[in-house]
């Protein structure tokens, strides 16, 4: 009988996946595959895809053809392909979006709070546990504050747990978006343009977070424009151009790639030239 279980060294495994919107083409027969506890970028000129292969990954569009498997140490591989997204977060793969999606009104201690609602639902039984008396919530509501709080801190957002998401700067903004998805406990977070408007020092806290989560254990998959930030922490990185994957391995090798640097200068966008200096 053959072996069903995951390979341990992969996360995700990405295979001929195809996303048309009508007539356009927007991802063709894209594949590869992400490892486990490593940081794998995706990037490429605007229009390339990226995007639209994030949200089959995660559950916001179903694709026109093709797979997307989650594989975890010692289960059976998920077909993402198949689920809807709250499943797919189930299944644990968290994402962040390219626009701040926090609930501005809350604290940023309740938007971590909010991240774990499943998790404390669970805990009262769905609410019949509570009616008979037996709810678990007292604990794994003490739990939850823990974990938020473990976040807040590695966010350095702490001092600021009981201000309003919404009042918090930009940059503060975006690493509770990060801390958020982190307190769903995820397999594997997707980030979709995480440095996208912070400023330089910014970028390099944000790297230095990225290096924490690795080195925890959890895979991040991220599209990302800003080159300083990919090719100084991504074990590999994906390209694509004009739907279809070009190129994908080290950053230093992808770098050096005739195909990627063409696609690059095709685009005539200077900001996004992969730049030599990202490169040790
Ligand atoms: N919902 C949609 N309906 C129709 N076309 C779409 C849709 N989403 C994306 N596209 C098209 O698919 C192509 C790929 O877009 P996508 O946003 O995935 O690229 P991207 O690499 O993320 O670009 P950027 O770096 O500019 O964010 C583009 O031509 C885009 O116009």
């Amino acid at each position: 009988m053959s072996d069903r279980r995951s390979r341990p060294e992969m996360i995700l495994e990405v295979a001929g996946l195809t996303m048309r919107f009508g007539g356009l083409t927007a991802v063709s027969q894209v594949a590869f595959t992400a490892c486990r506890s490593e940081i794998t970028a995706v990037i490429g000129p605007n229009g390339a895809g990226k995007t639209t292969l994030f949200n089959c990954i995660t559950g916001f569009y179903r694709p026109t053809s093709g797979a997307i498997r989650l594989h975890r140490p010692g289960e059976l591989p998920v077909d993402l392909h198949t689920l809807p997204g709250h499943r797919i977060a189930r299944a644990g793969v968290a994402r962040t979006f390219q626009n701040i999606r926090l609930f501005p009104g809350m604290t940023a201690l309740e938007n971590l709070l909010i991240a774990q609602h499943n998790k404390l639902m669970a805990a009262t039984g769905w609410g019949i546990g509570a009616v008979l008396g037996l709810s678990r919530y007292p604990k794994a509501e003490r739990e939850a504050v823990e974990l938020a709080k473990r976040w807040l801190e590695a966010t350095n957002l702490l001092e600021r747990a009981d201000d309003p998401a919404g009042a918090l700067p930009y940059g503060a903004q975006r690493r509770l978006e990060i801390a958020r998805a982190m307190c769903t406990e995820p397999a594997l977070l997707c980030l979709d343009e995480p440095a996208a408007g912070l400023n330089p020092r910014e970028s390099e806290e944000l790297a230095r977070l990225l290096l924490q989560i690795r080195a925890q254990g959890t895979s991040i998959l991220l599209i990302e424009h800003d080159m300083g930030v990919v090719m100084s922490i991504s074990d590999k990185v994906v390209v694509l151009d004009h739907g279809k994957l070009i190129a994908d391995g080290p950053p230093a090798a992808v770098r050096a790639d005739q195909k990627v640097i063409a696609a690059y200068l095709g685009e005539g966008d200077e900001d996004e030239d992969v730049p030599a200096e990202a490169v040790e």
